[in-house]
């Protein structure tokens, strides 16, 4: 599934595949200088994006390691002296014994007439930016020393702090930090975007992210599949364009909501309000009867039915064409037996909360197409059977084996949600912290539910829904903050964005 709205993100072993096509594409036989010429490119675009961010900055500490990510550093370094800035030039390893392009890079830096200082404890950094260039997409492993001492002096120099390629100790492909990482405040990324930058931990490392392609052809991405796609915001009006004028309730389905156990109504009360929001036709909520009257009082437009057990359930579950299962559901008896008669009606289904802790201790090995999941990374976990660390820790890999072995739809929520589907995973890059609250997955499988009914396919509707879902918490943190965001805020906001 592509879009104009999306973007490619790549693994680190697929871009020194296109560095390596690129490379290869321009040189002549004998010529190892197109790597030389692609790092200076790659320096030059940094530098450039230095300028723009600090125009005034007069002086900078540059921060080289031992591959080419260090060799970035010392082209950043010749640019800056041969423009006259005052360039603190720092080697964490003997620039001799620097290979290829980065030793050219580094005589580079020498012609400019620099001389790079090893790194010692004691060094203070002095720059008024501080330029990352110890670690890129070569990392592999646990940040060691002396980086390790390096990254925490960068951390707490309180410097402006610009990462070439990705910030040093950050996994290029998981964004899980590394031990520790720098903190940028811009970081310039080349020739291919990273998944990394922008999922796991990644949201409090990067700081702003400026992507250069350096020019790379198309050709070098060819039969290369993208780890994931970022979905952009216009993803929301390609998928939800203007209704005709003719329009009637039943154009736009029935969604039904199943949870609320006794004493757990507001998370089903949340979702049917909010799938009411976003668009259904028409909402029914199945739920214990003690908060019906509390969904009446709230939302009358929700059809609240009070049900004691699967009998009173039928008619309901037969007359959806979505249903919502899962929120406040709870794992007694009563969530067990509406659950079991939700899988068996056939209908496209979204599955959360609850229901998937059911899924995990009463339907272990079922899959079907026709589902879309909505784990958080502990949900995650438990369906996986790992813990929901390992989950943070490699969420490409636990999103693509959970909708492997579960098959439909798989939305890993969390800062950088992604969405793995038939036609591969996206990744949502909006949201904030306001978003760690209770009741925002409520809302979100309400607004899934929606859009399910509305004509969007289970992965479509994934998609969108996390950027709706997402850019919604943006706008109304926007205005009152992130501290104290209400789940329930983010409906009446869905609503502006859906309607473009
Ligand atoms: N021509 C090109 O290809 C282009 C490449 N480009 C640039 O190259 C970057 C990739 O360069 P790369 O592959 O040389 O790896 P890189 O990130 O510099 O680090 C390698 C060194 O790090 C070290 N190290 C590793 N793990 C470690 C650990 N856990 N803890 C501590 N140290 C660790 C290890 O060093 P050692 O320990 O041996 O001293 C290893 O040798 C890419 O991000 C982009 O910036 C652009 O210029 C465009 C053109
Ligand atoms: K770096």
């Amino acid at each position: 599934m592509s879009s104009h709205s999306c973007r490619s993100l790549y693994l680190a072993d697929q871009v020194r595949e296109i560095d390596r096509r690129v490379i290869a594409a321009s040189a002549e036989p004998g010529d190892d200088a197109a790597g030389f010429a692609l790092m200076r490119r790659a320096g030059q675009a940094a530098y450039a994006e230095l300028r723009r961010r600090w125009p005034e900055a007069r002086r900078l500490s540059v921060l080289c390691g031992s591959g080419n990510n260090a060799g970035d550093g010392y082209v950043i370094a010749a640019l800056a002296a041969c423009e006259g800035l005052s360039v603190q030039l720092l080697a964490v390893r003997e620039p001799e014994a620097l290979k290829g392009e980065a030793a050219r890079a580094h005589e580079m830096a020498v012609l400019a007439g620099l001389r790079a200082e090893p790194w010692q404890a004691d060094t203070s950094l002095d720059g008024e930016v501080v330029v990352d260039a110890l670690l890129g997409t070569g990392l592999g492993g646990e940040v060691r020393e002396p980086y390790a001492g390096v990254i925490e002096a960068i951390n707490a120099s309180g410097r402006a702090v610009m990462a070439v390629d990705i910030p040093s100790g950050l996994a290029a492909d998981s964004g899980a930090v590394l031990g520790c990482a720098v903190r940028a405040d811009l970081t310039v990324t080349f020739i291919a975007d990273k998944l990394g930058l922008h999922t796991g931990q990644a949201a409090d490392q990067v700081g702003e992210l400026a992507f250069r392609d350096l020019g790379v052809p198309a050709e070098a991405h060819e039969n290369l599949t993208p780890a994931a796609e970022y979905l952009g915001a216009g993803i929301v009006g390609e998928a939800l364009p203007p209704r005709a004028r003719g329009s009637h309730k039943g154009d736009f389905g029935h969604v039904l909501v199943v949870g609320g156990a006794p004493g757990f109504g507001g998370a089903a009360l949340l979702a049917s309000q909010t799938a009411a929001r976003l668009g259904a036709g028409k909402v029914s909520l199945a739920t214990a009867p003690e908060h019906v009257a509390a969904s009446l009082t709230r939302t009358p437009e929700v059809m609240a039915r009070g049900v004691r057990g699967v009998s009173d359930a039928r008619p309901l579950l037969d007359g959806a064409d979505v249903i919502v299962v899962g929120p406040g559901l709870g794992q007694g008896a009563w969530g067990q037996g509406l659950l079991q008669a939700a899988l068996e009606v056939g209908k496209p289904l979204v599955v959360d909360a609850d229901a998937l802790n059911l899924l995990v201790t009463c339907w272990p090995g079922t899959r079907r197409d026709d589902w879309l999941l909505t784990p958080h990374p502990g949900e995650a976990g438990r369906l996986l059977d790992c813990s929901g660390g390992e989950v943070q820790a490699d969420r490409l890999a636990a999103v693509k084996r959970l909708q492997a072995e579960r098959g439909g739809t798989v939305i890993l929520k969390g800062a950088g949600s992604l969405v793995a589907g038939p036609s591969g995973v996206g990744l949502c890059p909006f949201g904030n912290p306001g978003m760690a609250s209770g009741g925002m997955g409520d809302v979100l499988s309400g607004l899934l539910g929606a859009l399910v009914a509305q004509g969007l396919t289970l992965e479509s509707a994934g998609r969108v829904g996390v950027v709706l879902h997402a850019r919604a918490a943006d706008r109304a943190a926007a205005g009152q903050g992130e501290r104290g965001l209400l789940a329930g805020d983010l409906a009446s906001y869905a609503r502006i964005l859906a309607n473009g």
